[in-house]
């Protein structure tokens, strides 16, 4: 389990409009292998696979967990994963994050998405608009980081106290080779900076 063992469970969901509205803007390709990391309900999840992406979606929450696999029921192309989004195994083959994750570990989401092990391909990521500024300004090694969509603080029930934005990563160079992966992930992940601590 991420944190320190004070879990705070209040979230911010997107509405569906917004959903809809930053998928229409990103392009989600048939087939794609896409992962939604802190899916909630599937705000994200359900709308990634009525686009025919193929999507495994991370949730630590049991309750929100169960109900998203309730309501994707008999649809193969969702996996629905309990589970720590800094601990659960990345997929080996080139994938693709959109995601609305918890702004208390996106910047260690981020550090853990573009590390070394990671085969991931693009990401976007709705997080506070300063650190998508902060990404864009300074991107991770091998990727392009660019300000997305705007997402105003009424895209969110209950609306957080910022405005946020959609940071979008783009791998610029081949992954490396990725050997016994599934023992050392969790361990790499959580190398190197220190987070800063994030709230909405
Ligand atoms: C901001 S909410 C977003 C929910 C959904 N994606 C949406 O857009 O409505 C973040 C979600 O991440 C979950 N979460 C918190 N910490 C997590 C962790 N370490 N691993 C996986 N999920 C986590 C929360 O339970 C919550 O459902």
């Amino acid at each position: 389990m991420s944190g320190n063992g004070q879990r705070r469970w209040g979230w911010h969901r997107l509405r569906t409009t917004w959903a809809e509205r930053i998928l229409d803007g990103i392009a989600v390709g048939e087939g794609d292998l896409v992962l939604d990391l802190g899916s909630g309900t599937g705000a994200l999840t359900l709308p990634l696979a009525a686009r025919g992406a193929r999507v495994i979606a991370v949730e630590l929450h049991a309750g929100r967990a169960r109900s998203l696999r309730h309501a994707v029921a008999g649809q193969d192309r969702v996996q629905v994963v309990e589970g720590d989004l800094l601990e659960t195994p990345l997929p080996r083959r080139p994938f693709r994050v959109v995601a609305n994750p918890p702004y208390a570990v996106a910047a260690a989401l981020v550090r853990r998405l573009t590390g070394r092990d990671s085969a991931l391909r693009r990401a976007d990521l709705v997080v506070p608009r300063w650190m998508a500024n902060r990404y864009a300004a300074a991107p991770p090694r091998g990727f392009t980081a660019e300000v997305g969509a705007h997402v105003p603080a009424a895209a969110f029930d209950p609306p957080p106290r910022a405005d946020s934005a959609v940071l979008v990563l783009r791998r610029t160079r081949a992954p490396q080779r990725r050997q016994g992966q599934r023992g050392r992930q969790g361990q790499r992940g959580r190398r190197g900076r220190r987070a800063a601590p994030m709230r909405r």
